[in-house]
């Protein structure tokens, strides 16, 4: 199946984040089986939580999974900003202990001084089998946020490197993120959101209008790849409500 959208609603994150792991680890298992290893990428924030508490108890080989971001805040890993200190705390547990973990920083002083060599990396690691996007109320996903700079570079398929450095409009900490194509390496795409506050913006997003606007149309237009919405209508638990 190529590029068609399925949206699987459940009542919380309590019902979604096992199906969700357990599909994303189904998904894991085959790839190892047809390749001998698997490549997955996450995303931060706090939605995905209970999904990476869910995932690591899932048992397959994880020393053939390679987990890497979908994005990252250009912030040392022992910052509570960061997404790596997220999936480190949550998902690098248990089995998945064992998998191996690709970060989106490294020791370089900026984001974009550091792109190209995170760049290389992630590149040797594809294509990705899966990757999980998350989506903020601005309509952003990955680090495509409306008006960043190098949102255009971040959206356009013949970029020719899998990340991109980009600054929010809002400000905050620079970003290191997944390209759309490097997004569209992934064999399998999920969208998980809670809440009806993020579901409102998400129609919005399936409406005619531009994609810089609300940059997760870029992954709702696509044609190449299935994607899957995992919606939980009751929002989100605190991160240490998981
Ligand atoms: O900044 C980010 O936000 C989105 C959504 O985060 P959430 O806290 O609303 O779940 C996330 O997908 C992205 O990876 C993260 O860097």
């Amino acid at each position: 199946m190529k590029g068609a959208i399925e949206v699987c609603a459940f009542p919380g994150q309590a019902e979604l984040a096992p199906a969700l792991a357990a599909a994303v680890a189904d998904r894991l298992r085959t790839a190892i089986a047809a390749r001998g290893r698997a490549v997955l990428a996450v995303s931060g924030g706090s939605t995905p939580v209970p999904f990476f508490v869910a995932l690591q108890r899932e048992v397959l080989d994880w020393r053939r999974v390679t987990i890497t971001l979908v994005d990252e805040r250009w912030v040392n890993a022992d910052h509570p900003d960061s997404n790596a200190a997220l999936v480190q705390r949550y998902l690098l547990q248990g089995g998945a202990a064992g998998a191996q973990f690709q970060p989106l920083k490294n020791g370089a002083a900026t984001a974009a001084a550091g792109c190209d060599a995170i760049s290389s990396q992630v590149s040797a690691l594809f294509p990705l089998d899966v990757a999980v996007l998350g989506m903020g109320t601005d309509g952003h996903t990955a680090s495509w946020f409306p008006g960043a700079s190098n949102l255009e570079q971040a959206l356009d398929r013949d970029y020719p490197g899998s990340c991109v450095a980009l600054q929010p409009a809002a400000g905050g900490h620079e970003r290191l993120s997944l390209s759309l194509a490097a997004v569209l390496s992934a064999a399998q795409l999920y969208l998980h959101v809670s809440g009806s506050e993020k579901w409102t913006v998400l129609e919005r997003a399936l409406l005619p209008g531009p994609v810089a606007d609300l940059p997760v149309r870029a992954l709702l237009r696509q044609s190449e790849r299935p994607l899957q919405v995992c919606y939980a209508v009751q929002d989100k638990p605190a991160r240490d409500d998981a």
